[in-house]
């Protein structure tokens, strides 16, 4: 038998056509990681996501670090964050500081019905300063604002810390799914903005988007 093996006609002579080339399914990468206290909700906040789904139940501390993709489109450019969940136990801090070196983006959350996890933000922030590269987007939430009455932390507390170190602030919850496609959606953004700005391409504020796109809690169906 002769010829080339894939390149044999077709019944009727002609040849056969050929399956394109592969593409990747997204324009843009960017490295994501989820940091906080543990307990505050990271992984559920990942999940949410993800899945759109909330794990309710026995909590299931993380154990290391563990990492999902999703292909997000943001002004027609597909960009893949792989986002990273990490441990939020004390003991499991050497083993996320060898993560931060190439992130591109930390979402850093606090419980608000948890004031330690609140408290502990700006030994986070410092922690952020010391591994992550100079100008990774940094993004403070204020994770399950679904369970107000249980509430110890102010949204206005939340907002001048987030003013003082100069990121974007919101609330969220990874239960009822408020504000969570947009913190990633806003990173989406802000990767896509410095990967391709362009002279004539109107400049992107992370703040500003955010504080224009997010939902307070108690203002709609969400709680
Ligand atoms: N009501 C409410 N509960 C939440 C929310 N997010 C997480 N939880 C609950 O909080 C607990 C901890 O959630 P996890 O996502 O496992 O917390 P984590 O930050 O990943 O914890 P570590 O893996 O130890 O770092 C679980 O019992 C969740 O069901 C939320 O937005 N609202």
């Amino acid at each position: 038998m002769t010829g080339t093996p894939g390149a044999a006609a077709t019944r009727d002579g002609k040849a056969p056509e050929r399956s394109p080339p592969c593409s990747p399914s997204y324009d843009l990468t960017g490295k994501v990681m989820l940091l906080g206290d543990s307990g505050v909700g990271k992984t559920c906040f990942l999940i949410q996501f993800k899945d759109g789904a909330f794990l309710s139940g026995t909590f299931i501390a993380t154990v290391g670090i563990d990492f999902r993709n999703k292909v997000v489109t943001v002004d027609g450019v597909r960009v893949k964050l792989q986002i990273w969940d990490t441990a939020g136990q004390e003991r499991f801090r050497s083993v996320t500081h060898a993560y931060y070196r190439d992130a591109q983006a930390l979402l850093l959350l606090y419980d608000i019905t948890n004031k330690s996890s609140f408290d502990n933000i700006r030994a986070w922030l410092t922690e952020i300063h010391e591994y992550a590269q100079r100008d990774v987007v940094i993004m403070l939430l204020g994770n399950k604002a679904d369970v107000s009455s249980e509430r110890v932390i102010r949204s206005e507390d939340g907002e001048m810390l987030a003013r003082e170190y100069g990121v974007p602030f919101m609330e969220t919850s990874a239960k009822t799914g408020m504000n969570v496609e947009l913190a990633f959606l806003a990173i989406a953004k802000e990767l896509k903005y410095r990967a391709g700005r362009q002279a004539n391409e109107p400049s992107f504020q992370i703040r500003d988007y955010v504080e224009s796109q997010k939902k307070r809690p108690g203002c709609c169906s969400f709680l």
